[in-house]
């Protein structure tokens, strides 16, 4: 292709260990007043999020994020969330956007989600800016430095007993050194409709799904199952088949296209756990560093930051 060139914003390297940083919890008796609220910094379908500082140490930077418990389909659903609030506060990674506290406002139905602050957009937002916009793609290096990551992320999620259940670009947050946070954990479920409330059969094995999804999409810079979206038969065929487009060979290893395979069969307990993907990338990225091998590029056209499952 023409006009094309290799992407040199390449992500620096992290570590993956585990942090072990209570001190950013920041206590069980936190109310609005102790914060300086500033700006709206995005907006879900039931929720808002804003920047903020914790007043007691005015450095300290956080989001709020606001949702209308009253919103939740039953009251059932809102016992679950605040109970899994507890548990996603119990999750510590420097991969996950940790969850520092969390209060109701004066009965108002209004729960405040305070959490780590990642400044720097999202894994979408870099894809399209930094790559389609411009023609080109990541090299297999700058993939795996994010995607063990997230593997690592996911790893720790899945030992806490926590199911992630919406993996995707726009949830892969970054702050402002390049490092991946993963956020937006298993709440969406407690705001939408009866059926996805339900999920029925959606675990540990779906969010590795996703997983492959967001590594393909990191290479090909499109999902693999977005390519027929306009005729929904022929995309639900091509999940249950599971048949997309091969990533080009000679830019991605066999290796890398292997593990999106690996994810992507349709038989769940067949899919990898999360260990052992983040095993397997972490030795992929170890292999591509040493071989410091540098693939050509070739743009794509589209970018659709949803994933279909067929679960
Ligand atoms: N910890 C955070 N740090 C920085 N920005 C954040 C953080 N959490 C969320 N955001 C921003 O707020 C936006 C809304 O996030 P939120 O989790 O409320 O909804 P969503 O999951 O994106 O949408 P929906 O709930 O409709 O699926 C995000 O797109 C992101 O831009």
């Amino acid at each position: 292709m023409e006009n094309v060139s290799y992407s040199s914003e390449l992500p620096r390297d992290v570590t993956v260990t585990n942090g072990d940083d209570d001190e950013a919890f920041l206590g069980d008796m936190l109310s609005l007043s102790q914060f300086n609220v500033g700006c709206e910094i995005g907006k879900g379908q039931f929720s808002q999020v804003y920047s903020a500082t914790f007043r007691p140490c005015p450095f300290r930077q956080v989001a709020i994020k606001r949702v209308e418990l009253l919103e939740m389909v039953d009251s059932k659903a809102r016992t679950d969330c605040l109970q899994e609030v507890q548990l996603l506060k119990q999750l510590k990674h420097p991969n996950v956007v940790r969850y520092l506290g969390s209060f109701e406002e004066n009965q108002s139905g209004q729960l405040l989600i305070v959490l780590e602050l990642a400044g720097a957009g999202d894994l979408a937002k870099f894809l399209f800016s930094s790559c389609q916009r411009n023609a080109r793609l990541m090299t297999e290096q700058a993939i795996w430095r994010f995607f063990v990551q997230i593997a690592s992320a996911l790893e720790h999620i899945h030992s806490r007993r926590i199911v992630h259940r919406d993996i995707k670009p726009a949830n892969v947050f970054l702050t402002s050194d390049l490092t991946v946070k993963l956020g937006d954990l298993g709440l969406g479920r407690f705001f939408s409709s009866p059926e996805r409330l339900n999920q029925c059969g959606y675990d540990f094995s779906s969010d590795i799904w996703s997983l492959g999804c967001l590594l393909y999409e990191m290479a090909a810079l499109q999902p693999p199952f977005n390519c027929f979206k306009s005729n929904w038969n022929a995309l639900r065929q091509n999940i249950e088949r599971c048949e997309y487009p091969p990533l080009p060979s000679d830019r991605y290893s066999l290796e890398m296209q292997h593990l999106v395979g690996s994810c992507l069969v349709r038989a769940p307990t067949e899919r990898p756990n999360a260990q052992q993907v983040f095993h397997i990338s972490k030795t992929l990225q170890l292999r591509s560093i040493l071989a410091a091998k540098l693939p050509e590029v070739d743009p794509s056209p589209t970018c659709c930051h949803t994933y279909s499952r067929f679960e």
